[in-house]
């Protein structure tokens, strides 16, 4: 049986400074991000997630966003190499609970840069985003990274969205959604559905057909629902002003040799 258990980190003293690349910066609630933290990880935990918490990484603004530091394929984590440089020393905190967890390990090396927002999995296809944050050095290394493991990765372009999970995400079926502003190539998708809201194109799979969202997107959520969806609707409103989604907080692990 795949393994349930998810990563998740603590929002940092500091998630206020957290970097703002496509938004305007808007005051972040410390209080209320924390409580909606913690509204999202008992989401996850009602839903039969078991969530190991990274350590805390206090000094970096953006470490909630704990996505963005390991990409997992199977067994084989591989540890990013941030975009941005003042993010670069979250990975270390992951690396480490991954390497606990039994992972093999891997790393994406200079000048090559990663972040975990920009990979999308479906099945053994491997989307991975080339924009602000993942250059094409980095796109080579998830190649060289999974494809002798059996993955086919597909390079994407993303231009107006911080990573390619800003602007896509899929369905259990494979389905991609997206909003159309803001995705670049919807053509290269097999199947596509368009979403009314921003927030809409963002699922975290929880297993079945229950689907994690953020609680802005209702129109979204009842469309999915008249599909045949489960959607399950967090609050995740401050971390959305840092251009944080529901994937970003956190890593599921599947592939784990328990
Ligand atoms: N995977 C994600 O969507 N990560 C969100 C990262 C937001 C953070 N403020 C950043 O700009 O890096």
């Amino acid at each position: 049986m795949p393994s349930k258990k998810a990563l998740v980190r603590r929002p940092s003293p500091r998630l206020a400074e957290g970097l703002v690349t496509h938004v305007e910066r808007e005051k972040v609630d410390h209080d209320l991000a924390l409580e909606q933290w913690h509204a999202y990880v008992e989401a996850l935990g009602e839903h039969g997630w078991e969530t190991l918490e990274v350590d805390p990484a206090d000094d970096c603004p953006d470490s909630v966003f704990v996505e963005d530091a390991v990409v997992m394929y199977r067994n084989v984590a591989l540890i990013t190499r941030p975009g941005a440089e003042s993010r670069r020393a979250e990975t270390a905190g992951v690396e480490e609970a991954v390497a606990r967890l039994g992972c093999s390990v891997n790393w994406v090396w200079e000048p090559g840069t990663l972040d975990g927002g920009d990979v999308l999995k479906i099945g053994d296809t491997i989307y991975v985003g080339r924009g602000g944050r993942t250059n094409a050095a980095g796109v080579q290394q998830v190649r060289a990274a999974f494809e002798p493991l059996g993955a086919r990765v597909v390079a994407v372009p993303v231009s107006k969205v911080l990573h390619l999970k800003s602007a896509v995400t899929a369905l259990p079926d494979g389905t991609v959604l997206g909003h159309i502003p803001m995705t670049d190539a919807p053509s290269l998708f097999p199947r596509f559905l368009p979403v009314p809201e921003p927030s809409g194109a963002h699922v975290v799979l929880l297993g079945g057909s229950k689907l994690l969202m953020a609680a802005n997107a209702p129109k979204t959520a009842d469309l999915l629902a008249d599909l045949g969806h489960e959607p399950v609707l967090v609050d995740i409103g401050e971390f959305e002003k840092l251009e944080g989604c529901v994937t970003c907080l956190s890593v599921r692990l599947r592939g784990l040799y328990a």
